[in-house]
């Protein structure tokens, strides 16, 4: 691996470099990686621009065939893209091998989607010239690319959320050129998959400014990015400050443009009573396992649960407490997350209406994370939204309800989410029902008797919701609905066959479904 990053077909090198940080022995790792520069930036633009016009019209099984053969190209440098990611991160091989496999995963699956076509929503309202007292139009509505996409890669998802994310994978999808601004967390990662991409631009004959990736320890590279007129749309994962930053900067350019920012979610969990009496120990265990995993650093970790206090909801607590108790402290991100969810634990461990249950084991080691598990009343939630926030990291809160309408109240109080998950047995039925109504207006995702983590990439997946779990409840980053967000419709009018884009010409020769209106 070389410290360049590739601009279209070169590898660019700068004098100005930056280490990556092995979170687990907290040590600066070579080779050292250069800085992107504002010019770079704007060279990714303009390449990207260059090729738009040519990649958003060449035929879906073309961009299909791109997107297999970005898979094909990742899945050649398995081992030491796997290697240098647990190097980066401190996550396990097991998580990051799995992860390698969501990523390609979810590039063929776009593939797929691509080939099925309904993506381009096609709808043809035939001209009917007899039609009285007017006649009507032909109309032909098909939906194209948007245009250049600025994609910021997560820290917390090396690869699945990251250069080849699903971001990514959805705006090239969509007939997008994508610059991505890579995470400096994982600098070595990011340029290894970015490279991957550039192959399989070559490897395809596209335009070479169909990717590019920039990268750099600051975060002016990113608003450049933004702030860059021949960017027209913004996919981010990250935290709530900086996607809001990016929101404010993309609304106040010449010409304002979406922002789809999935930020922060505390996923809360209710428990229902049938269920807690069935089967309080077994959750409470199943519960630390979904809270703990990858050190908690998902956006749909189990931040709160919420339940009618009593000695079934004891019954809970108490498992949870002796599971997270031997939970063994892992290795966080980076030292800035690392840090931050040590400050949020802290607070937690402070606030006079909270009462800390469990921490897991002491930690040996920099940057690992104990878990954190603490409890408190509903009507002490209620009054303090700050209960409500996110600590990015396995620390949870349990909210003591006093009765139904209380756990209700506590929803309420509780911001747009991820997801809410029930545990609910046929007792709890008629309960859960009355607050189906209150889950979809605060929720993108509601799932019963399992746990929110591990997000299922498929056709039918929601991973969005309302502010703050993103900047646009609308559509969902995870998913082939994800492709959505980088198209618009266009109507043609009368236009003669011989100027009608392939997608909507009479004959139909790409045999994409079609609406007949
Ligand atoms: N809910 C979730 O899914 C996640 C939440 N988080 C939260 O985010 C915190 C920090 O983690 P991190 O992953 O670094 O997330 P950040 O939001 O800080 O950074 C993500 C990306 O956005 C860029 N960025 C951030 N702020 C700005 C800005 N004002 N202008 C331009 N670019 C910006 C960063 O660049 P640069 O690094 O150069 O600043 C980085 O590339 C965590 O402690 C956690 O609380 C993190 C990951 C996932
Ligand atoms: O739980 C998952 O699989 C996905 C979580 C996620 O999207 C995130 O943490 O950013």
């Amino acid at each position: 691996m070389d410290g360049t990053f590739p601009i279209g077909a070169r590898a660019v090198d700068s004098d100005v470099t930056f280490l990556a940080i092995d979170p687990s022995a907290d040590a600066k790792i070579e080779p050292a990686f250069a800085v992107s520069s504002e010019a770079d930036v704007a060279e990714a633009c303009k390449l990207a621009e260059a090729a738009f016009d040519t990649f958003r019209e060449t035929d879906p099984e073309t961009r299909a065939k791109f997107l297999e053969t970005i898979a094909d190209e990742i899945e050649a440098i398995h081992d030491p893209l796997v290697a240098r990611a647990i190097q980066e991160s401190g996550l396990p091989r097991p998580r990051l091998e799995g992860e390698r496999g969501r990523t390609t995963g979810q590039l063929r699956l776009f593939a797929k989607h691509l080939r099925q076509g309904t993506w381009a929503s096609v709808v043809i309202d035939e001209a009917q010239p007899e039609r009285k007292p007017a006649p009507r139009p032909d109309l032909r509505q098909r939906r194209i690319a948007v245009g250049p996409v600025a994609v910021f890669g997560a820290s917390n998802f090396p690869l699945a959320f990251s250069v080849a994310g699903g971001d990514t994978a959805s705006a090239l999808a969509a007939g997008c050129p994508v610059v991505v601004k890579g995470h400096p967390a994982h600098p070595g990662t990011s340029v290894m998959v970015g490279k991957a991409i550039q192959t399989a631009v070559a490897k395809c004959g596209l335009p070479e400014g169909v990717f590019s990736l920039v990268q750099g320890p600051a975060n002016e590279l990113g608003a450049a990015l933004v702030k860059d007129a021949r960017i027209k749309a913004v996919g981010f994962t990250g935290s709530r400050g900086g996607g809001l930053a990016l929101v404010a900067l993309a609304a106040a350019r010449p010409e304002p443009i979406p922002v789809y920012a999935e930020m922060s979610s505390v996923n809360p969990v209710l428990l229902f009573p049938a269920a807690l009496a069935a089967r309080g120990e077994a959750l409470g265990k199943a519960y630390v396992g979904s809270l703990t995993m990858g050190s908690g650093q998902f956006c749909t970790n189990p931040g709160i649960v919420i339940a009618v206090d009593g000695p079934e909801l004891d019954v809970f607590v108490e498992a949870a407490a002796a599971a997270l108790g031997e939970a063994a402290p892992q290795v966080m991100l980076t030292p800035g997350i690392y840090a931050s969810y040590d400050k949020g634990v802290a607070a937690l461990a402070g606030h006079d209406a909270v009462e800390t249950v469990a921490r897991g084991t002491e930690a040996e080691g920099a940057n690992r994370g104990r878990a954190a598990l603490f409890s408190t009343t509903g009507k002490a939630f209620v009054a303090d939204p700050a209960l409500s926030h996110e600590v990015f990291g396995a620390a949870s809160i349990i909210v003591r309800c006093a009765d139904l309408a209380e756990v209700r109240q506590v929803l309420e109080q509780v911001e747009g989410q991820l997801t809410i998950t029930l545990q609910i047995d046929e007792g709890d039925y008629s309960d859960a029902a009355a607050l189906v109504p209150v889950l979809e207006r605060k929720a993108g995702r509601i799932l019963a008797n399992g746990w929110p983590t591990g997000v299922e990439v498929a056709p039918a997946m929601v991973h969005g919701g309302p502010f703050p779990a993103t900047s646009d409840p609308r559509t969902t980053s995870v998913g082939t609905a994800a492709i959505e967000r980088f198209l618009r419709p266009v109507c043609y009018q009368d236009l003669p066959d011989a100027l009608l884009p392939k997608a909507v010409k009479h004959d139909n020769p790409l045999g994409l479904p079609r609406t007949e209106g």
